[in-house]
């Protein structure tokens, strides 16, 4: 493959990576729909615990950089926080 090419493939990987961003952001603003429906807080520490072990563990499994993973995570968990604390 040429460097264009391999950009080419970046450029497809990029936008499923924004994709699956979207997915997971669609996700989380139903979760926060129920969790509203059921009165409760839109922060779930265990959860989150459990969202960055996760993320490690599969960073590990595809021998990527574990703590970059998990600061990607943050971001995304952060962002969902965010949603949800405004759509309130
Ligand atoms: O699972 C939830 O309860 C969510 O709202 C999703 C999510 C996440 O982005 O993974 C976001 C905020 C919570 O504190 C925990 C996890």
């Amino acid at each position: 493959m040429n460097l264009a090419e391999l950009r080419e493939e970046i450029e497809t990987i990029d936008r499923e990576i924004v994709e699956k961003i979207a997915q997971r952001t669609y996700v989380a603003d139903t979760i926060a729909q129920v969790k509203s429906e059921k009165g409760l807080p839109t922060t779930d520490e265990q959860q989150e615990q459990a969202v960055m072990d996760r993320a490690g563990d599969n960073a590990e499994q595809f021998d990527v950089d574990a703590n970059l993973v998990k600061a990607v995570f943050r971001l995304l968990i952060e962002l969902n926080k965010v949603e949800q604390r405004e759509s309130r």
